[in-house]
């Protein structure tokens, strides 16, 4: 078995990325409206709301509504509402983009960690990785809400490094978000061409990709 990427930490982004959850997002931010007496959401327009985490893809979703921003308070009981319907359907429709799974596994058979770098939180990212069946394809699960501060922030980029003790990494994103933090961590990025976006700052990716077969050879580029 071939092990050239042994010390190397391959870092993916989770919505848009790894897996395709704009469906089940959409279904709980439109729960979350019609609580509130508001007219759903088209889940093509949930897509481009998820990667800054569900407070503010849900502040989205109110303006897009036509609503006024809810107050904090009423924002928490809005927070809740979305999170407990998304907990309860977390993969009703969710699923690996094609050939992401595999594609892990690969990364994995040739010596690398493999790590997700979420703005979910930490906890709904869990378990959905564990519906799914993925969970033992991951050395760590990073989210929002674990290293102090979500992406663009380097701080969830160092922490799945740290807690992989890895020597080099490369980060896989769909988003400027993630282009911003895997640069502030000094990492390469590579770029998911069929996530969310938005992928304004494409041009600081090393690379896109819009298969995931391609992504073992790219890695193995950005790191050569
Ligand atoms: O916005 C979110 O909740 C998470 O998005 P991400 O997995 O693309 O970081
Ligand atoms: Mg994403």
């Amino acid at each position: 078995m071939r092990s050239d990427l042994d010390g190397v930490t391959a870092i993916f982004d989770l919505d848009g990325t790894l897996i395709d959850t704009a469906d089940d997002l959409a279904a709980a931010m439109n729960h979350a409206l019609a609580r509130a007496g508001l007219k759903p959401v088209p889940a093509g327009d949930v897509r481009h709301l998820v990667g800054h985490g569900a407070r503010a893809m849900l502040a989205g979703g109110f303006e897009r509504a036509g609503a006024p921003a809810p107050d904090p308070a009423a924002m928490e009981a809005h927070l809740a509402a979305f999170l407990d319907y998304y907990l309860a359907h977390i993969a009703d429709r969710s699923r690996p983009f094609p050939h992401a799974a595999e594609t892990v596994e690969a990364l994995r058979a040739a010596g690398a960690k493999t790590a997700i770098c979420t703005n979910k939180r930490e906890a709904p990212a869990r378990r959905l990785i564990d519906a799914l069946g993925l969970t033992g394809l991951f050395d760590a699960i990073v989210g929002g809400d674990t290293a102090g501060a979500p992406k663009p922030d380097a701080a969830p980029v160092r922490l799945c490094l740290e807690a992989t003790g890895a020597r080099r990494g490369v980060f896989v994103g769909d988003s400027d978000t993630d282009i911003a933090a895997a640069a502030a961590a000094g990492l390469p990025c590579l770029a998911a061409s069929f996530g969310y976006g938005p992928l304004a700052r494409a041009g600081e990716a090393r690379a896109l990709f819009d298969d995931y077969r391609a992504l073992p050879a790219l890695v193995r580029t950005v790191l050569a």
